[in-house]
């Protein structure tokens, strides 16, 4: 299976919590395709964030304002299975979750794909892409986790581009559409050598949020367009 169209991602992590529609709108408009959602739960990681109410706001917000990108709910949570059946009614279009967070990672993935959504696994640095070995026709994505999850802002572990280049392998061996994305420390300074790697969906949160000026209702235009540059070139 030919690798996907490159998919650019914001994490609303490093976005502006007391304007998030118009930080999600203005990134939309300025280019990217997708909404990663990113949920901790104090517990699975060191960190506290947002929920299915806030996923239904924004998703209220984006019909609202014509705003047809997918939600990325990346699930760092445990357990799992109870919130699967909140965020697939408050509008996510996939939802991921973390292997070792679930006691039955196939039931955890049929109820995402019986909710109507898309599924897939994420994977931590130190976790082994074998979980993929009786789930890869259930899937629709792989996350590649290339920081510790938890936090935004940390530094790429170069690692993750070696299980980058072994998912593409198990993707194409298996002829099917599965999107793989990376999530942690993607800059434009990094995009095309993760790309390069096999990567066609890219998780940035500080690389983009970080670089604007809140006053600016075209702040996001030139880094998705400096992303979208340098993805031309891997
Ligand atoms: O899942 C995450 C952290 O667990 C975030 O999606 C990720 O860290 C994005 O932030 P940044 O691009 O700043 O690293
Ligand atoms: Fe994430």
């Amino acid at each position: 299976m030919a690798k996907q169209s490159n998919w650019i991602a914001p994490s609303i992590l490093s976005a502006d919590f007391a304007q998030l529609g118009k930080d999600v709108k203005d990134v939309l408009n300025a280019g990217a395709d997708v909404v990663h959602f990113d949920v901790m739960d104090n517990h699975y990681v060191p960190n506290l964030t947002i929920g299915p109410l806030v996923c239904e706001s924004l998703k209220n917000y984006m019909v609202r304002e014509s705003l047809t990108a997918p939600i990325d709910v990346h699930l760092m949570v445990k357990p799992v299975d109870r919130v699967i059946g909140d965020f697939a009614n408050a509008g996510a279009d996939y939802i991921t979750f973390h292997p070792e967070a679930s006691e039955h990672i196939d039931r955890s993935l049929q109820l995402i794909k019986g909710a109507g959504c898309k599924a897939g696994l994420v994977f931590n640095p130190a976790t082994s892409l074998s979980y993929l070995e009786h789930v890869m026709d259930k899937i629709d994505m792989i996350l590649i986790m290339s920081v510790n999850p938890g936090f935004g802002g940390q530094a790429f572990i170069p690692h993750a581009l070696d299980k980058l280049r072994a998912a593409r392998q198990l993707i194409d061996a298996s002829g099917k559409d599965i999107r793989l994305e990376i999530d942690g420390g993607v800059k434009a300074e990094n995009i095309a050598e993760v790309a390069a790697a096999g990567c066609d969906t890219f998780v940035s949160g500080s690389g983009i949020f970080g670089k604007a000026n809140a006053a600016d209702a075209n702040r996001y235009d030139t880094i998705i367009k400096q992303m979208r540059a340098e993805l031309a070139k891997a």
